[in-house]
């Protein structure tokens, strides 16, 4: 597989005066169609490490390339655009816009990247998308007639319209019972096998996280572990993600 993502030595620091290091001399590489999820306690840097992935947030130090090329240094507006034609989020509270039906919230990424109506061919992928995350039956629906889980494969829909190779999820499940963060979970993995698109997912969940095919472990900004699924040598190290062996989960 080939790189998608590479972060080589990146660092963040918040603040002036008072300076928090919330990402120290991070290096991670992250492969075309890898599932890999980001587990850590509350402050360790998940998010952080997540928004500097997106290009939401700027590193203070270290570089960022994406499918090879350098992407840190880009402006503003460039940033946008690459983020539009390539990237996909996920949050744990959706942020459907509620007088918006179903359908014009999987659409909003369309507006927002040719700032002119939806032509036809891209309604109908919205639609293909509705029905690829089984909403179909309520696609004139707004997001307060849906369930949580519901609402979460409206957003998980909006995040794919611009075919990105890559989502990020914050916390998707961080807001759903155990039945519904179960399915929203199959429905990723559904999507990143049948479409190659590669998923990051930051969550508190061990169950979520263990089934991913890499887990990542982050302890006050640095990397402590990267356990990989992929091979039978490699699930026996996977097996030391149970609650009694992760480090994150010992300080719970
Ligand atoms: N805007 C900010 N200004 C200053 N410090 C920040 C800011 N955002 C995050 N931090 C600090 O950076 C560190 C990492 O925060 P981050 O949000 O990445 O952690 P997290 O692992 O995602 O936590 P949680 O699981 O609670 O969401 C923390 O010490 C946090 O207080």
């Amino acid at each position: 597989m080939d790189s998608l993502v590479k972060l080589s030595n990146i660092t963040k620091e918040y603040g002036t005066k008072i300076k928090t290091k919330a990402l120290d001399k991070i290096n991670l590489e992250i492969l075309e169609g890898e599932f890999l999820s980001i587990i850590g306690q509350s402050g360790s840097g998940k998010s952080t490490l997540l928004n500097i992935m997106g290009t939401l947030d700027r590193p203070t130090d270290g570089e960022l390339l994406f499918k090879g090329s350098k992407i840190s240094r880009l402006n503003d507006d460039a940033l946008a655009n690459f983020r539009n034609n390539n990237l996909g989020f996920v949050f744990q509270f959706h942020h459907l816009l509620p007088e918006l039906s179903v359908l014009e919230n999987v659409l909003i990424p369309a507006w927002i990247t040719f700032e002119k109506k939806p032509t036809a061919t891209i309604i109908d992928r919205a639609k293909e998308l509705i029905v690829l995350v089984g909403v179909e039956n309520r696609v004139n629906n707004k997001p307060n007639e849906l369930s949580g889980g519901q609402r979460q494969r409206v957003a998980i829909a909006r995040s794919l319209l611009n075919n990105p190779s890559l989502v990020l999820a914050d916390e998707p499940t961080g807001n759903l019972d155990s039945d519904a963060s179960d399915n929203i979970y199959e429905l990723l993995r559904t999507i990143n096998k049948e479409l190659n698109t590669t998923f990051i997912i930051v969550t508190h969940d061990m169950h979520i996280a263990a089934k991913a095919d890499r887990v990542i472990e982050i302890k006050d900004g640095e990397i402590v572990r990267d356990v990989s699924n992929r091979s039978k040598a490699e699930e026996e190290a996977f097996k030391e993600f149970s609650p009694k062996n992760c480090l994150y989960c010992k300080s719970l």
